[in-house]
Formats: structure tokens, sequence, C-alpha cells
């Protein structure tokens, strides 16, 4: 593996938003939800989503982001995937990136499960031989049998979950972009799609997962990020992140889960 890496320098991201009339709102609100909002140079209303952002990630980081609804997570993981440019400051990714955002983007209904694999898997960056040489295995995975020779919107959403999780868990990222969202699916499947999960983060040189499950974060981070109105409010260990941003309680069961964690490892 060259070097993998991610380094952020003061990066801000601004969403402007010219539809809002800035008279009707007040200068600077700061709500418990949410960016703050301000006015650019030009007077147009903008979301400032990011503010100064300085983050230094490389081989073996594994990195939970936690904060408010509206805090800055999934923008900061589309900056860190190269998807957003920093409005100010710079950001500099080196390795593949893999972002899983939304477990059903790059899907298409009209084709088979088993084309659906292939497709997806290319669209995180893998090539058709290597997905060729995988389906078997992901089609395994999915126990959803001869349903993968049928068209996808025949599936239910559950179901579709499947496929995506079977493919997502499937790839080799060197950093992967993680937005929780895995949901839908039965407990049980769940529990062996957690491992794969685990195995596939193992794999990985780079993780960054936003999630606001305590016990997914804990499974697979150690450190974590607290996110507050678009900054770094925090960056530790993620039981002080999570005692410092949800009480002693919340960060006592994340130290339970961290060591219930490293002992199933053993
Ligand atoms: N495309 C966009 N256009 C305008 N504003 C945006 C856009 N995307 C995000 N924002 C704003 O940026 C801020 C941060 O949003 P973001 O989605 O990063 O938060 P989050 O921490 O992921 O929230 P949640 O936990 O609710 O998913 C919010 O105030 C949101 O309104």
């Amino acid at each position: 593996m060259s070097e993998v890496r991610v380094d952020t320098w003061g990066a801000c991201v601004d969403f402007p938003i010219f539809d809002a009339k800035t008279r009707s709102l007040k200068k600077s609100v700061v709500g418990a939800a949410g960016g703050l909002i301000g006015a650019n140079d030009s007077n147009v209303v903008v979301v400032e989503a990011l503010k100064d952002i300085n983050l230094h990630l490389e081989l073996g980081d594994r990195i939970g982001l936690v904060g408010h609804n509206g805090a800055g997570k999934s923008t900061l993981l589309r900056l860190l995937s190269g998807i957003y440019e920093p409005t100010r400051g710079s950001c500099r990714i080196s390795g593949r990136v893999a972002p899983v955002f939304d477990l059903g983007v790059g899907m298409d209904p009209e084709i088979s499960g088993y084309e659906n694999i292939i497709i997806r898997g290319m669209f995180l960056g893998m090539s058709r031989k290597e997905m060729l040489k995988r389906v078997d295995e992901i089609a395994d995975f999915t126990e959803l049998g001869d349903y993968l020779k049928m068209p996808l919107r025949t599936y239910s959403t559950g179901m579709r979950v499947r496929v995506a999780l079977g493919v997502v868990t499937s790839i080799d990222p060197e950093i992967l972009i993680l937005d929780e969202g895995i949901g839908a699916v039965d407990a049980e499947f769940m529990k062996k799609a957690r491992i794969r999960l685990q195995e596939l983060v193992k794999r990985s040189g780079i993780l960054v997962f936003a999630s606001h499950s305590n016990e997914f974060l804990a499974q697979l981070c150690d450190r974590a990020l607290w996110i507050d109105h678009g900054s770094i409010k925090m960056d530790g260990d993620i039981g002080d992140v999570v005692e410092a941003y949800e009480g002693p309680e919340a960060g006592r069961s994340v130290r339970k889960m961290l060591a219930d964690t490293q002992q199933d490892k053993r």
C-alpha cells in the first residue's frame, strides 16, 4: 500500500442558499440542530456546515463521528471523500476512497440481483473482473437464492439491503467512509453483517464512520470526534468522547462494549 492518509487544514464548507431571504433571518442563529446560518459578503444566506477543520488521519485510524442533528458529520464525510471541496482552507486525500453513504446508490431496479452486485462493486471502485470473482460468495452471504436472478424491483427493502451490504462488505478499500443508515434487515442477518463489517474495517487502511448508535461505533472505532455546529469540539478516545457528549453512563457502556469487542477479537 502506498501512503494512505487524509489531511485537512482549516477546512470550511459553506452552503449558499440563494432562495432564502437574509432579512427574515436573525444574525448567526445557533439552534439546537443544524449548522450556523449567516450571510456572506454578497448578502447571500449561507449555512456554515463545517468550520476550521484540522484533521490528520493515517493508516490504522478508526474514527467515529458523534454530534447533534445537522452538526456537520455527513458534510465532513463528504469532504473527506473528495465529494465536497472546502470553501476555504484545504483537504488532501491520498488513497482509494470507498464512500458508503446510501446503501441503495448505484443499484438499478430493472436488472437482476446478480448484475446489481457487479455494478454496485464497480461503483465502489472495484473492477468487473474482481467483482466476478466475488459474486458467488456475496450471493451466498445474502441467502437470497434464486431471487438473485430476478429484477431488483421485485425485492423487499430488507432484501435490497442484503444485496447492498453483501457488496459493500466485500470490497478492499484504502479509505472507508461509512455513514450509518444500515437498518431494515432482520436481527439475525444484522448479526452476520456486523461480523463482515468488522472484517471489512480490519482490511481497510482508514475508517471514518458517522453513527448515532454508540454500540455500532464501539464495535468499529477506537477514536471519536465530537462535531458540534460545524466544529470539532473534542477528539480523543471513543469512551471519553461519548462520555463528554452524552454523560458518564453512555461513556461506561461504550467502554464495556469496547472491552467485549476486544475480547471477541482474541
Ligand atoms: N446540500 C446542502 N445544502 C444546504 N445546506 C446543507 C446541505 N447539506 C447539509 N446542509 C446543512 O449543513 C449542516 C450540516 O448538515 P449535515 O448533514 O452534515 O449534518 P449531520 O451531522 O450529518 O446531521 P444528522 O445527524 O442529522 O444526519 C446542516 O445545518 C444542514 O442544514
